[in-house]
């Protein structure tokens, strides 16, 4: 992609999701969001279903979604209904799966857990933050390709992070069985791993109809910062005051402005056909090195479609050999 082939779109960074998909009508569109019952997800969810879709949240506690669920029931033509799934565990994606019938017009990848502080492993033997932002996804994209497929046209969106610029995969050791764990190395491997699912399912399902892209939805105050401690979050310019109104640096948005780029990329026209590629604020990302300077773009390690397939049989490999 080079800077010409960019796709632009008229957005700010700033835009809110409903902003985005305004005068979008999903009425029949049945669309999945992982983890869509807190933070970016929540407003993601709120965003497809003010505008006509039939969306399911998929979370490990369906009670957490209620009001969700009862703010989309009535007249309106939008539905959120809330079934159970548990990432890190693969018979509960099994389960997910199975359960699925009929066509799927948007599987959006956006459940994850950021900075795990100390080194947790799935019954698998996988490190946690890998197992649940990418080897769950994987599984659960994989299970549901038919349903994508018969939809005619779909679209798979997976959120990942500015944090995919700090690390690539180490294959030789990704769930850091020998070298020392580090919280962020974990999270950035495995948004990096994000990315590379959006390239490996672009490179491998076009022909099914099924596009896939990935992107950064920008910093935002949510529940994933929960296992940063307060001096972390006061070194992030982010501070409590007394009363617990919280503070934040101007460049973060609110949890509907973080959603608007999953919510381009899910249902918008503008971005129809557009496949295998890296967004954020509303636009697509340049291609950069990665490493610890840059603070935009995607790194060439995330978009490198060697890397995209080594991943790509690494999951199968690895699904393949699970602990039963
Ligand atoms: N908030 C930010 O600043 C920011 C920045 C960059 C990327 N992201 C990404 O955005 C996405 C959404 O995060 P958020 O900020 O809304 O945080 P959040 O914690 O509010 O939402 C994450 C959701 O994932 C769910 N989840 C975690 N483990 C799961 C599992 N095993 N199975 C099923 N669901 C599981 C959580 O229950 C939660 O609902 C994440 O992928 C995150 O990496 C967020």
């Amino acid at each position: 992609m080079t800077e010409s082939t960019r796709l632009t779109t008229p957005f700010t960074a700033r835009a809110t999701a409903d902003e985005i998909i305004a005068g979008v009508d999903l009425t029949g569109h049945r669309m999945i969001v992982t983890g869509g019952a807190s933070g970016i997800g929540r407003e993601t969810v709120r965003a497809l279903a003010r505008a006509g879709a039939e969306v399911t949240v998929a979370t490990r506690d369906p009670a957490r979604a209620e009001d969700l669920v009862a703010e989309f029931t009535g007249p309106g033509p939008g539905t959120v209904r809330a079934l159970a799934l548990d990432l890190a565990d693969l018979d509960s994606v099994d389960a997910f799966v199975a359960g699925w019938t009929g066509p799927l017009h948007a599987l959006i990848a956006n459940a994850g857990i950021m900075a795990v502080p100390d080194r947790r492993l799935t019954p698998e033997g996988w490190e946690l933050q890998l197992a649940t932002n990418h080897l769950g996804h994987f599984a659960l994209a994989r299970g549901l390709r038919d349903s994508l497929r018969s939809a005619g046209s779909a679209r798979v969106v997976v959120v990942s992070s500015g944090a995919q610029l700090r690390a690539g995969i180490d294959f030789d050791d990704p769930h850091f069985a020998r070298r020392p764990y580090d919280p962020w190395t974990a999270y950035s491997q495995s948004k990096t791993a994000d990315v590379l699912l959006a390239v490996g399912i672009a490179r491998r399902w076009s022909a099914d109809g099924i596009t896939a892209n990935a992107l950064a939805p920008g910093v935002i105050i949510t529940n994933l910062q929960r296992h940063l401690s307060e001096d972390t979050l006061r070194s992030f310019g982010v501070t409590t005051d007394e009363t617990g109104a919280v503070a934040v640096p101007d460049h973060y948005k609110t949890p509907a402005q973080g959603a608007a780029t999953t919510v381009l990329l899910a249902a918008s026209p503008l971005v129809e056909g557009v496949t295998g590629r890296y967004f954020e604020d509303n636009q697509e990302a340049a291609v950069v090195p990665g490493g610890p300077e840059p603070m935009t773009g995607v790194a060439e390690h995330s978009v490198d479609p060697a890397a995209a397939d080594r991943l790509w049989t690494y999951a199968e490999e690895t699904l393949g050999a699970r602990r039963r």
